[in-house]
């Protein structure tokens, strides 16, 4: 069987610089479909079984075998040393790595008869692109293989990454991008810098090289000082929602503190994304005798957390609840303790905070108002909780006990919501109802921006709140999927570490 060479234009990286490895199979376009039986060692497209002849030195040893070749194989890189070529890794999933016969360290000696010893890796791969047929690779293979750790991690991406802007990666064609939140298997961690991934879900059997946690660490730490500013994580936001309005006004007044209190879990709460740029994650499917899940909704202030929380429970209050908040104010006549808020005293109210007992707290108008950790964790063995949180919040639920789904509310575009909030009504700092004004549409979308900036990788589902129902609908189809189908939560809520 032979091996086509390519009609079609070949793309070649333009100045690599020497001490870049450089992927021997370089992607193309095939508009009219390869010949039966042929693969394209250029760009790869290969109609399968193709096959290509490598023949190994090993020793003394010289043996021939015919492979089958898949898209996507190897980078390589000169010892500038010694000028010997060798193969620099093998992508994972691709045609070496599937052949079995070609292997990191391996010394290629020719390609087609023609020696490549001394040449740079952009020259071997001018030798392969004018090779006709069959082409013929001479391998000394290395003689001691890594072994290669076959257990797979899955991580969530906590950073941003672009091979195409990073200088330093060794084969940007061999690169893979990713943004906040995208799910990573990574399936090759053998070099202490550059790992090979796939994005999921993934529909390429080909892995692609990303940065390790250190080298990502380090480019983070570097790289600091160039990033647009963005302000500090645990900087108070004003959107709030809850039932009671006190207790929604209270966290609005930039009074409110997440529980653990700011300073003592910035380290995760604000720096985690420097901390760790990947979170481990795993698959987690909720048991019928597990507790569940808490729900935690959060949204720009006035984009309808609120409505869409007590919608949800309105549909089924045996199902769904929210917990009822603790306060210091006096009770009004008609108020019961336990039904509208826990009453209680300021000296009560301390201690609790003292013991991090609360998801959140803050202050209006004198009085402390706060979200139980222990009330939420007893509706959960009963009912789904169903919280709203501010985003200072979201590393108190994001926890082994609660196991919280954090549903984003989106707000539509500006055309959208003049249309669906003609009728609605918005409450004002100043414990105001008034109809909506196209400026308080605008602070929504600029909040909305900095929320998604900030968090957008911690959100498990987001829904654009633009017509109720449909947004409804789309809540109840959240919460189904959060308590009944496998999700990918952090490792540490399923192998608890003594982390905090
Ligand atoms: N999709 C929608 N279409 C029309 N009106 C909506 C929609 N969603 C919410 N609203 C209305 O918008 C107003 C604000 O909603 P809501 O009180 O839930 O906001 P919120 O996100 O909880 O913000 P805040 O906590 O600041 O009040 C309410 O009058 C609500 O009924």
């Amino acid at each position: 069987m032979t091996i086509n060479s390519c009609p079609y234009p070949v793309f070649f990286p333009k100045a690599i610089p020497s001490f870049h490895e450089v992927l021997v199979v370089l992607q193309s376009f095939h508009s009219p479909p390869l010949a039966p039986h042929s693969v394209c060692l250029w760009c790869l497209n290969s109609t399968p079984p193709a096959s290509v002849s490598v023949t190994r030195f090993h020793m003394r040893f010289i043996y021939s075998v015919f492979v089958s070749f898949l898209p996507q194989g190897a980078t390589i890189k000169r010892n500038e040393a010694t000028g010997e070529i060798f193969v620099a890794r093998v992508i994972h999933g691709g045609l070496a790595d599937r052949s079995g016969l070609l292997h990191a360290g391996d010394r290629i000696i020719e390609v087609n008869g023609f020696p490549v010893n001394g040449l740079e890796p952009e020259q071997v791969i001018q030798v392969v692109a004018k090779s006709q047929g069959t082409i013929m690779f001479k391998v000394v293979p290395i003689t001691e293989r890594p072994v290669h750790n076959q257990t797979m991690l899955y991580v969530r991406a906590m950073a941003d990454y672009s091979p195409q802007q990073d200088p330093s990666i060794p084969c940007a064609d061999a690169g893979m991008g990713f943004k906040k939140g995208d799910v990573l298997e990574i399936v090759d961690q053998t070099d202490a810098l550059w790992w090979q991934a796939r994005k999921l879900p993934s529909i390429s059997a080909c892995a692609g090289l990303i940065p390790s946690t250190n080298l990502l660490k380090r480019k983070q730490r570097e790289f600091w000082w160039s990033q647009p500013y963005q302000p500090h994580g645990c900087i108070q936001t004003r959107e709030c929602s809850g039932f009671r309005r006190s207790m929604r006004l209270c966290r609005r007044r930039s009074h409110s503190i997440s529980q653990p209190s700011c300073h003592s879990r910035c380290a995760t709460t604000c720096h985690g994304t420097l901390a760790s740029p990947y979170e481990e994650v795993v698959r987690y499917q909720r048991l019928p005798q597990d507790t569940y899940r808490l729900i935690a909704l959060l949204g720009p202030s006035g984009v309808g957390v609120n409505e869409l929380r007590r919608r949800l429970i309105d549909i089924n209050p045996g199902i769904f609840q929210g917990p009822i908040p603790y306060t210091t104010r006096a009770p009004k006549s008609y108020e019961e303790s336990g039904r509208e808020y826990h009453f209680t005293s300021r000296e009560m109210f301390d201690n609790m905070v003292y013991n991090n007992k609360f998801l959140e707290y803050g202050e209006y108008k004198g009085n402390m108002y706060g979200t139980s950790i222990e009330t939420v964790k007893e509706i959960l063995t009963r009912k789904i909780c169903v919280v709203d949180i501010e985003p200072n919040a979201i590393q108190a639920v994001r926890t082994h006990e609660l196991k919280a789904y954090i549903i984003y509310v989106k707000p539509p575009s500006m055309d959208r919501l003049r249309q669906t909030r003609q009728d609605a009504q918005i409450t004002t700092n100043y414990y105001i109802n008034r109809p909506f004004k196209d400026e308080d549409f605008q602070d929504m979308e600029d909040a909305a921006r900095k929320m998604e900036s900030h968090y957008w990788h911690l959100f498990d589902n987001v829904i654009v709140n633009d017509s109720l129902q449909e947004a409804c609908l789309q809540l109840l189809t959240a919460v189904r999927r959060a308590q009944d189908e496998p999700q990918w939560v952090p490792a540490s809520w399923i192998r608890p570490t003594n982390q905090p």
